[in-house]
């Protein structure tokens, strides 16, 4: 921790690694070692398990699953049942439903990662900017969010919801109003920037967040990042390959944030240093700053990092799995207000009568210090009695319910993240027998859609899940948005909070949301991960 400190860019600069990076080592030799690093996905040898039939001129399931993927997979499941082949995003790979899903998730016989590794080179690409940590795929980024991020989510909360507030006011302020209605053009931008800021303050602290360059990476690192992997264009081992060899040796994004964050903290950790040590001396105790940041430096001997440029490189790895997922997720929730425009009336009682209450039991609480002859502390404020404490937005839950229903009908049925491969020979409880290598993609619409789910699967009911044990950060196999077993996202937790605290600030400030071309609903409610939705929103400021 000390040698991190005494010498923050005691790695190489980066500029300087990026001029020595090899490009004698010729393209030939790194094609050869990039090849090895592809293995090819493939058909368990179970012959069984059916290929799910092509549509006559398709060559592959692609078009057909693009066109329509509920449609394609109700009929794959119709055809074949819960386990079938298909030939998607330029691969092989066997489709399993429940339910078999638990199976793959929490088996130790299918390697998490893997094969979303063959088609992206994601490790790869993040190992380009740490210097720790290299060889446990995501393992240190998971221990970060859930030893040291989650713990502490009470205590950002109220944070979070103040920054939110000041920003959506700030940024809505920006927008054309007319009869009371904020026509907001592109509101992913809007709600990106509000999560950017939002979760710069946690993860690298109030004085690194306030420069723009920081929220810009925050911003645009998972943009960047996404282009360069590829994400969701139809892939091939040939343009995998090619992406690597790319990123390798001529176009880096990761290495340009990785600056912003290593020049922008540098100071900033050096000034809080000087204060410990001013502190230290003078015998008082220093507010140590709870940050993301300052943790890191505080346990860099438990984590292993090297120093503080690995320290950033672990943050901005963070910020790339974190700030867009959230942000994509909140603006869908946006549309799915705007589709079903009753549920906003319902949300809006739920949050006034908890605030209500709230407000009741503090009036309560200072009466009681008046009885008592006590001074009524800050925290009892009367001006905060509105404020969004945690305990608020735990009891919202309806608006819990509307999150989670937006999520599973939301859901992309075959999504590339569920991938996972076969590790060894094994045999599933139906007696399928799996050989090594094999690829699996999850079918999250037999679980999304499932006998789960009651009635009415199919249709978005905004409150399905009230009043039964299905939070929106529960996971199962009939909730698979976050994924589950070991590996499920340990930062759903906050994801979940912020999602609250966006949606209440909305149904406290607007009595509905429109969308500006209602012909794209369909479009909208369905969008993947990071597709645009063609069609602005109109907020109707509440009397
Ligand atoms: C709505 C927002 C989010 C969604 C939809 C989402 C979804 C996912 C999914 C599907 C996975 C893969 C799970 C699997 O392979 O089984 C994952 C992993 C992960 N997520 Fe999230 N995530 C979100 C937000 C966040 C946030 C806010 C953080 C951190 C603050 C985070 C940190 C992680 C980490 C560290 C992993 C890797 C877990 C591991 O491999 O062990 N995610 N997430």
């Amino acid at each position: 921790m000390l040698g991190l400190l005494s010498n923050p860019m005691n790695g190489m600069p980066i500029e300087a690694t990026k001029a020595i990076v090899p490009l004698g080592i010729g393209l030939a030799s790194a094609a050869f070692l990039a090849m090895k690093a592809v293995a090819t996905p493939k058909f368990p040898n179970d012959k069984r398990i059916p290929m799910a039939s092509l549509r006559p001129g398709d060559s592959s399931h692609d078009n057909e699953y693009n066109e329509d993927p509920n449609a394609f997979i109700k009929r794959c499941e119709e055809e074949c049942g819960p386990f079938f082949n298909v030939f998607l995003h330029g691969f092989p790979y066997t489709v399993v439903s429940n339910p078999y899903i638990s199976e793959v998730y929490t088996s130790g016989d299918f390697s998490h990662l893997d094969t979303f590794e063959d088609l992206t080179s994601m490790m790869a690409y993040f190992n380009t900017i740490r210097k720790s940590n290299k060889h446990n795929g995501l393992q240190t980024p998971h221990d970060i969010v859930r030893n040291i991020l989650n713990p502490n989510l009470p205590m950002f909360t109220p944070e979070i919801a103040k920054l939110v507030e000041e920003n959506l006011e700030q940024e809505l302020g920006r927008c054309p109003v007319e009869k009371g209605r904020i026509l907001v053009k592109n509101p992913f931008h809007l709600i990106h920037e509000l999560v950017a800021k939002a979760m710069a303050h946690v993860f690298v602290g109030p004085e690194v967040a306030k420069s723009r360059q920081i929220v810009e990476t925050f911003m645009s690192a998972a943009a960047d990042f996404g282009e360069v992997i590829g994400v969701h264009a139809p892939t091939s081992k040939w343009r995998t390959l090619a992406l690597r060899l790319n990123y390798k040796s001529f176009h880096n994004p990761l290495q340009k944030h990785l600056q912003v964050l290593v020049d922008v903290s540098t100071p900033v950790v050096l000034e809080r240093r000087r204060l410990e040590a001013l502190a230290n001396e003078t015998g008082v105790e220093w507010e140590r700053p709870r940050d993301i940041l300052q943790q890191l430096l505080d346990n860099a001997d438990k984590y292993g990092f090297v120093d503080l440029e690995d320290v950033c490189a672990h943050i901005l790895i963070l910020i790339v799995i974190s700030v867009h997922t959230t942000a994509d997720a909140a603006n869908s929730m946006l549309y799915y207000m705007a589709a079903f425009p009753h549920s906003m009336d319902k949300l809006f009682e739920e949050q006034q009568q908890i605030l209500n209450d709230i407000q009741a039991e503090r009036e309560h609480a200072r009466q009681e210090c008046l009885k008592k002859g006590e001074p009524i502390n800050d925290h009892l404020d009367p001006a905060h009695d509105k404020d969004l404490p945690v305990a608020a937005v735990k009891k919202m839950v309806h608006l819990d319910s509307f999150i989670r229903e937006s999520f599973r009908v939301r859901a992309e049925p075959l999504s590339m993240i569920t991938n996972r491969r076969a590790r060894r020979d094994s045999t599933f409880s139906n007696g399928y027998k799996i050989s090594k290598g094999a690829s699996f993609i999850i079918n999250a619409r037999s679980g999304h859609m499932g006998p789960e789910a009651g009635e009415d699967a199919t249709e978005f009911r905004p409150w399905r899940f009230v009043g039964k044990a299905k939070t929106a950060i529960k996971v199962g196999p009939d909730y698979l948005p976050f994924g589950m077993g070991g590996h499920a996202c340990p930062g759903r937790f906050m994801a979940i909070m912020e999602l609250k605290v966006i949606g209440a600030l909305i149904v406290t400030k607007f009595s509905k949301v429109e969308m500006q071309d209602p012909s794209k609903t369909k479009m909208a409610l369905h969008s993947r991960l990071g597709e645009p939705i063609p069609s602005g929103l109109k907020f109707f400021i509440r009397e």
